[in-house]
């Protein structure tokens, strides 16, 4: 029981701020579907209503999976347990499997089965880079830990001919600490005994009580129990019983290319999306321990390894040999490596859990890094400022000195180094960082001015608080309301406070780790808002039609006096697509092409990602939300029905990345209720369940602002930052708010330099 003593939604603010009758009985609250998963599995479910008058359900758990109850009803009193003998046995086997696996991967590496230097495969691999040996050895070696409680959780499975239910359930909730397999959990961050006024780089010590909740290499949180074939780790099959159809396959049958714009919206919406979700997440594929990138398949692409050859984290998609494009092309398989594990938070055996690489907190840790050996690279340690490049007086993001990281070579080449190791992926990605780089910069210069005391650590830590607030300002002010609409917000309680005052809602119960759902899945629906072309506008006609691919770890272009002011210009004009099923062919058919005459499908790897990560099939997630479940494929959609049908067996086996985008979209949202439901519930996280997110008072968070500085930092905008940042060549005027159509009424453009766009002032931070 005492494991969920604690888990109880505390957060009186459901039942407090609003008129509307709760019917839930005292220690109940009334909340979205989306947050009480436990109703899924709960006969007995009280439905209410929550603020905005939509259904919702009574709830005891709050965040967690399953009511203690329920644990009754499916036998938690089931002796679960293992005698010291059994566990002395299943380590020693579990130890012996691991030591086994890495011998072979030996051998696969000395053979030479890896990724050819140069392929599309090769820079999908950049994406899950490690920056440096230290986090390449401490990534392995958690993943190899963890995957070991994954073997032993096998092997004691099989032993007590337990079921899949089981598993998923977590009724294995014997404390390994202390035996030989305590060897393998995780190690709990040390705090001291006082907080410290600022976030530690690496997340650790937010919450007293859960030190390592939102920090790097940790798992991903979960809304509903993984979906494996063996309950642990092997990837599920369709309802029948017979393998999913390839994701391959299931893109070129649903996933088209055609445009579907969205005019209200600007493609500043997809890219500052896309900047967001590196804050928040990265996994990690497993490679060789070097360091170096697996391949699952021949090397001519033909077809996939046979067992003998085969990586055991191989898991690469099927080409059909009919498939409209790549068969031209000979091209039988494309790579796919499964996601590294991280150690399991409660030390229990149990199911297999990704591991998120970066700091799950909104922290800016894509412009800081997520560890302080990172973020000591990117230190000038010189009046608090982030290195810069300095391209001819432009500041740029400093270079990366690693010869792999970019395609383009020679004398004008230049790829950039950020928190992220993913920045050069795109090159409006790039623009985005070196927006933020020179915020940060600007802003410790001025404090500098403002403090000639401060020393430079003192500078970059304000500077640094700073852009952090003004990173959760644009999202919550700006972003969510157009991406999961205002009713979401309102429902999620996800709106900022106002004026000089603190928001009161942090509750040390909500665990902000970001859930695998989102990650894997939900916040994917960026992938549909992608635009093909890059429509770059001169002064007064348009220059050039960038297509993406050409630009993916290219981002030399950055280099040319006007072109940073006109991407920008580009983002805040240009229309969005629309989530729906079509996707760019630039990220379908030529994803990280290179010089090559194909590139590889971000589709399926968005499916296949989601088996590989034990996500449940969509009509599941629709139920948590509290949508009915499906019973016909035409009831997701009349005109794709047939399709559908014709790549799954059944309504019960459609990938969750595939039925969120389908899904018809939830009032004033450009996702459906599923999407908004995951894509809220992960705001409200990071929000609630993050002590130094910025609006917090000092009762909570030991880094707040005065409530001067706070009222500031609200004007925040991405129009703002864009004014203050730009290279100044093109740009002197803005809408005020940047993702939404410019130059209509209510967002006419306006000149930087006046008082329409509001301004922090930094004489608050005068001391
Ligand atoms: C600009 C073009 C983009 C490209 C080329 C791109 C490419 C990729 C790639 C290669 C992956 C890893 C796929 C895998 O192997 O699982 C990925 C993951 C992801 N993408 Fe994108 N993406 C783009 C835009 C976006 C946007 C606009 C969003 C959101 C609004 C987004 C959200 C995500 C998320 C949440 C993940 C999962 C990250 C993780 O947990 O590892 N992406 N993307
Ligand atoms: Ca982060």
């Amino acid at each position: 029981q005492n494991l969920y003593k604690n888990v109880t939604l505390r957060n009186t603010e459901f039942s407090d701020s609003s008129p509307r009758k709760i019917l839930c009985s005292d220690n109940s609250l009334c909340v979205p579907f989306v947050q009480c998963p436990a109703h899924v599995r709960n006969e007995i479910k009280k439905s209410c209503q929550t603020v905005t008058g939509r259904e919702g359900v009574c709830c005891k758990t709050g965040q967690n999976l399953t009511a203690p109850e329920e644990l009754e009803v499916h036998g938690r009193h089931h002796s679960l347990r293992m005698n010291l003998q059994t566990i002395n046995l299943i380590a020693r086997r579990s130890h012996e499997q691991i030591r086994e696996i890495q011998a072979k991967e030996a051998l696969l590496l000395s053979d030479g089965y890896l990724v050819v230097p140069g392929s599309p495969s090769y820079d999908h691999f950049k994406n899950f880079k490690l920056l440096s040996r230290n986090d390449l050895f401490q990534v392995l070696d958690l993943a190899s830990r963890a995957m070991e409680i994954a073997l032993a959780t096998k092997d004691f499975k099989h032993r007590q001919g337990l079921t899949n239910q089981q598993i998923e359930l977590g009724l294995l909730e014997q404390d390994l600490r202390t035996t030989p397999l305590g060897l393998a959990c995780n190690i709990e961050p040390i705090c001291p005994p006082i907080p410290v006024k600022f976030r530690r780089i690496d997340g650790a010590c937010n919450n007293l009580l859960h030190p390592s909740w939102g920090t790097g290499m940790t798992p991903y949180a979960r809304l509903l129990p993984p979906s494996y074939e063996d309950g642990i780790w092997i990837p599920r099959l369709s309802e029948t019983g017979q393998p999913l159809a390839s994701p391959r396959l299931i893109s070129t049958t649903i996933i088209s290319d055609s445009d579907s714009f969205n005019y209200d919206h600007t493609l500043m919406v997809m890219q500052f999306g896309q900047f967001l979700s590196h804050d928040m997440t990265q996994s990690i594929e497993n490679s060789y321990a070097n360091g170096s990138a697996i391949s699952c398949c021949s090397f001519d692409g033909g077809r996939k390894r046979g067992l003998e050859e085969r990586h055991y984290a191989c898991m690469a998609i099927d080409i059909p040999h009919d498939d409209p494009f790549f068969s031209r092309f000979g091209q039988g398989c494309m790579n796919f490596v499964r996601s590294v594990l991280a150690p399991r938070q409660d030390c229990t055996l149990g199911y297999a859990q990704q591991m998120n690489k970066i700091t799950h907190f909104l922290d800016g840790s894509n412009i800081y890094g997520s560890s302080p050996e990172q973020t000591g690279h990117l230190r000038s340690f010189h009046r608090g400022m982030l290195k810069i490049f300095n391209d001819f007086g432009r500041q740029m993001l400093p270079l990366s000195h690693d010869p792999d990281e970019c395609l383009s070579k020679g004398r004008n080449a230049a790829c950039y180094m950020s928190g992220d190791s993913r920045t050069n992926q795109m090159i409006s990605l790039v623009a985005l960082h070196t927006v933020f780089l020179r915020e940060h910069n600007r802003l410790a210069d001025e404090l500098s001015k403002l403090n000639p005391h401060w020393d430079d650590e003192r500078i970059f830590l304000e500077a640094r608080r700073i852009v952090i607030a003004e990173v959760q300002v644009i999202t919550y002010k700006e972003f969510l309301p157009i991406v999961i609409g205002p009713a979401a917000v309102e429902e999620f309680h996800l709106a900022l406070a106002q004026g000089l005052d603190y928001a009161q809602d942090y509750d040390g119960s909500v665990e902000p780790s970001v859930t695998n759902e989102f990650a894997s899945a939900a916040f994917r629906f960026g992938h549909s808002v992608v635009d093909g072309l890059l429509k770059i506008y001169g002064k007064d006609r348009m220059d050039e039609m960038i297509s993406i691919p050409e630009t993916m770890f290219q981002p030399s272009r950055m280099r040319k006096l006007f072109f940073m002011d006109e991407l920008l210009s580009t983002l805040t004009t240009e229309p969005l697509q629309q989530v729906d099923n079509n996707l760019v062919e630039a990220l379908t058919r030529y994803m990280f092409r290179a010089g090559n005459a194909f590139g590889i499908d971000l589709a399926s790897l968005n499916i296949q990602r989601g088996r590989d990560h034990g996500l449940r099939p969509y009509n599941d997630y629709r139920e948590l939300v509290g949508l009915p479940r499906l019973s016909h494929f035409e009831e997701l959609s009349f005109e794709l029905g047939e399709k559908l049908k014709s790549v799954y067996a059944s309504v019960n086996d459609i990938d969750l990345w595939v039925g969120g985008l389908l899904e018809e979209k939830a009032p004033g949202s450009i996702v459906g209720y599923t999407f908004r439901d995951i894509i809220a519930d992960q705001f409200y996280r990071l929000k609630k369940g993050d002590k130094y997110f910025f609006e917090n008072d000092p009762s909570v968070n030991p880094g707040f602002f005065q409530p001067e500085q706070l009222f500031e930092v609200r004007k925040a905008s991405m129009s703002r930052l864009i004014c203050d940042n730009s290279d100044g060549t093109l740009l002197s005027r803005q809408a005020p708010n940047a993702f939404k159509k410019p130059g209509v009424k209510g967002n006419e453009f306006v000149d930087c330099d006046g008082g329409e766009i509001p301004r922090i002032n930094l004489l608050y931070w005068r001391e």
